[in-house]
């Protein structure tokens, strides 16, 4: 089988550092299947990437074809299969959000026509820089001859978090919990659904019977939960951040555990009231290389009014974007 090119852009900063190893040594794709690196960087960090590069060399990774490092483009999307957009123009001080959106879609816009350029037919797209979902869409309105469900963005890293603040509340194992959902947008206001979440099978919401803790400490600890990384480190997650990329991706390649789910920010299709085409958190199942959307589930008066905020940003988000130009 011809390796698979995976393209990382932001490729040497701490995420890429944490993501590039691990891709390399079979964690994204499996143990069978070899990759070719892509590494995408602004001009002043290609020598980082190119010394990363080396030390991807120095492992011998036997899944490893090759490692291309560019900041251009065109050359980095040219073909590629798994496009992880990790780069991202952060919030510095006294930026105000429209100018973040603004800065993010010179980024998200020229990569999403680079996609749209040299993509290989079968390209998977996760957006993980933030805001993740509203680059997720720039880069798709800039990607109209690839199909929109190709391009995700990333809130596996808050599902992996809502997964272990239940576990260490309720004393069971992270793998005693299925069908955790996290609904709408990778912010502040994203919601942990413990109604149709199960532990051992039973509803999590009655094990933890304690609504005020699931309103006051659960939602936001996991919701705030980068924040509280970013104050204890200095830094913004990077290791579980990467890590819940690869979960991401192997998950839509591989598909997701029979009886379970997972959560992935996908266009609406206009399920559980989220308007078509914003880019928003879903239960997905995944088979075949495609996901779809659980239907079914029981929305409680609770769950819609948290779902409905966080959606609510996301179309603030959108029509910024649309203002400024940007889809
Ligand atoms: N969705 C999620 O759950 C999470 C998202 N993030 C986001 O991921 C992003 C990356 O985080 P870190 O690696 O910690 O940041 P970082 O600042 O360490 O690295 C970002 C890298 O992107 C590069 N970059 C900037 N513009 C670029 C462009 N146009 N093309 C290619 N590369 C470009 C920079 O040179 C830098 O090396 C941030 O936006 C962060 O907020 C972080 C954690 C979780
Ligand atoms: O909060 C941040 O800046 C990084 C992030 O997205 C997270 O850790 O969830």
């Amino acid at each position: 089988m011809a390796p698979v090119n995976v393209t990382v852009t932001g490729a040497a900063g701490q995420i890429g550092y944490a993501l590039l190893f691990r891709i390399a040594s079979g964690h994204l794709l499996g143990p069978d299947t070899k990759v070719n690196l892509r590494l995408l960087e602004i001009p002043q960090a290609v020598k980082a990437a190119e010394g990363t590069a080396m030390e991807l060399d120095d492992c011998a990774f036997p899944l490893l074809s090759g490692i291309e490092i560019t900041d251009d483009a065109k050359k980095a999307f040219d073909g590629v299969n798994v496009a992880l957009l990790v780069g991202a123009r952060p919030r510095t001080k006294g930026m105000e959000r429209g100018d973040l959106l603004e800065a993010n879609g010179g980024i998200f816009k020229p990569q999403g026509e680079a996609i749209n350029a040299g993509a290989a037919s079968d390209v998977r797209v996760l957006v993980v820089g933030n805001p993740a979902n509203t680059n997720a869409l720039i880069a798709s309105a800039h990607a109209p001859d690839v199909p929109r469900e190709r391009f995700t963005a990333m809130t596996r890293l808050d599902h992996n978090r809502a997964l272990s603040q239940l576990a260490a509340k309720v004393g069971c194992a992270v793998t005693d919990i299925k069908k955790m959902t996290i609904w709408g947008n990778h912010s502040a206001t994203q919601y942990p659904d413990l109604f149709n979440a199960e532990v051992n099978g039973q509803s999590a919401a009655s094990v933890v019977n304690d609504e005020a803790w699931l309103a006051d400490t659960y939602i936001p600890t996991v919701a705030k939960r980068g924040a509280a990384i970013i104050e204890a480190r200095g830094a913004s997650s990077a290791a579980s951040a990467a890590n819940a990329a690869l979960n991401h991706v192997h998950d839509w390649v591989n598909g997701t555990a029979e009886g379970d789910w997972t959560s992935m920010a996908i266009p609406s299709d206009g399920s559980y009231g989220v308007p078509e085409g914003l880019i928003s958190s879903f239960p997905v199942t995944c088979s075949g290389g495609e996901y779809s959307i659980v239907q079914g589930l029981e929305i409680n008066e609770f769950s819609r009014a948290r779902i409905d905020a966080s959606v609510a940003e996301l179309v603030e988000e959108r029509d910024a974007v649309k203002a400024l130009g940007l889809i």
